[in-house]
């Protein structure tokens, strides 16, 4: 950007980059292209960046209220007040020292298949992720979306086996979505189930695809996936209720979305907000969720969530 004044798209008709939080009545900030330089830089990555697989240790304050979220969440669940919801926390890392271009660097490196990215504006903060989920492609009105949901550690030796309770926790995802897409749009096709690795870890993902109906647009087709259940929960409304009442911190840009907005050909590639962290003062907050349904249990919901935190402190 040539200067710091801050922009904001409502409906995604702008060209641009665009960083949207989690809160869809929130204001997206916009990066518009004409008010943007390019510059391209090869940037070399260099094989031998250390990373950090020492595991810090769990802080039990953090444990403890994360713990807390998720029974309160399966309490709502059992009273058949909510389906699922994604809980999460945020947990802050104090950096003795901290280069945003290695850091950038050791991102791009370490996790070749995931949308990488480094972003900052003065007035906004600086943030860093790695997500593996895309929220839309889309190319005049052919789009491309994911279902991308259920959890587990990434083992090298041992065949995958998803339990019931992830295969249900993504089939609700992908329920979502179509019932979603269905009324605007025409041709949808929903892929069968595969395991997807990110990092450590391992999800379920179908990958689904369609044209938008001329009677639609861009940002129809966005408030209709954001937020879908892999970040919120359904009902949806009543999700988002239960997080923006009971989760212990604000989400801001922890699972919104990111990316080029009706960039060359019309087209646009946003992507959800996950392994992310924003870095101020040098403290480090990585942000992490998971999905809760009838079949979570606390103890486990807090380990993934630990699992999740490793995609960035490897980097730190
Ligand atoms: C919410 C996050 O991830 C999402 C939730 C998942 C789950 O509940 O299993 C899996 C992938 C993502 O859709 C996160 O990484 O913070």
């Amino acid at each position: 950007m040539k200067d710091d004044t801050l922009h904001f798209t409502t409906q995604f008709k702008e060209t641009g980059f665009v960083f949207a939080p989690f809160n869809a009545d929130e204001k997206a900030v916009l990066f518009p292209l004409e008010k943007s330089e390019f510059i391209h830089e090869n940037i070399l990555i260099e094989e031998n960046l250390s990373l950090n697989d020492t595991v810090s240790s769990e802080v039990s304050s953090d444990k403890e209220k994360h713990l807390h979220l998720v029974e309160k969440a399966l309490d709502e669940i059992n009273n058949n007040e909510l389906i699922k919801v994604v809980v999460s926390r945020k947990e802050e890392i104090q950096l003795d020292e901290f280069d945003v271009l290695l850091t950038f660097k050791k991102i791009l490196n370490t996790y070749a298949n995931a949308f990488v990215y480094v972003w900052f504006h003065p007035k906004v903060g600086l943030w860093f992720g790695a997500t593996p989920e895309t929220l839309l492609n889309i190319t005049g009105n052919t789009f491309k979306t994911m279902s991308l949901a259920g959890t587990q550690v990434y083992v090298d030796t041992e065949e995958v086996v998803w339990r019931g309770k992830e295969l249900d926790e993504q089939q609700l995802v992908t329920d979502f979505i179509e019932s979603q897409l269905k009324p605007i749009s025409t041709n949808l096709k929903i892929d069968k189930t595969e395991t997807v690795r990110a990092g450590n870890l391992l999800h379920l993902r179908s990958s689904v695809e369609g044209e938008l109906r001329f009677t639609s647009n861009l940002k129809t087709l966005i408030r209709g996936l954001h937020p879908t259940p892999a970040v919120c929960g359904l009902p949806r409304e009543k999700a988002e209720e239960f997080i923006y009442k009971h989760e212990n911190y604000k989400r801001t840009f922890y699972s919104g979305f990111l990316g080029e907005l009706n960039i060359e050909n019309n087209s646009s590639s946003l992507f959800v907000n996950l392994r992310c962290m924003s870095v101020a003062d040098k403290i480090a907050s990585i942000y992490v969720g998971g999905g809760i349904t009838k079949d979570s249990s606390a103890k486990k919901e807090w380990e993934e969530t630990v699992a999740k935190t490793k995609t960035i402190k490897k980097i730190l």
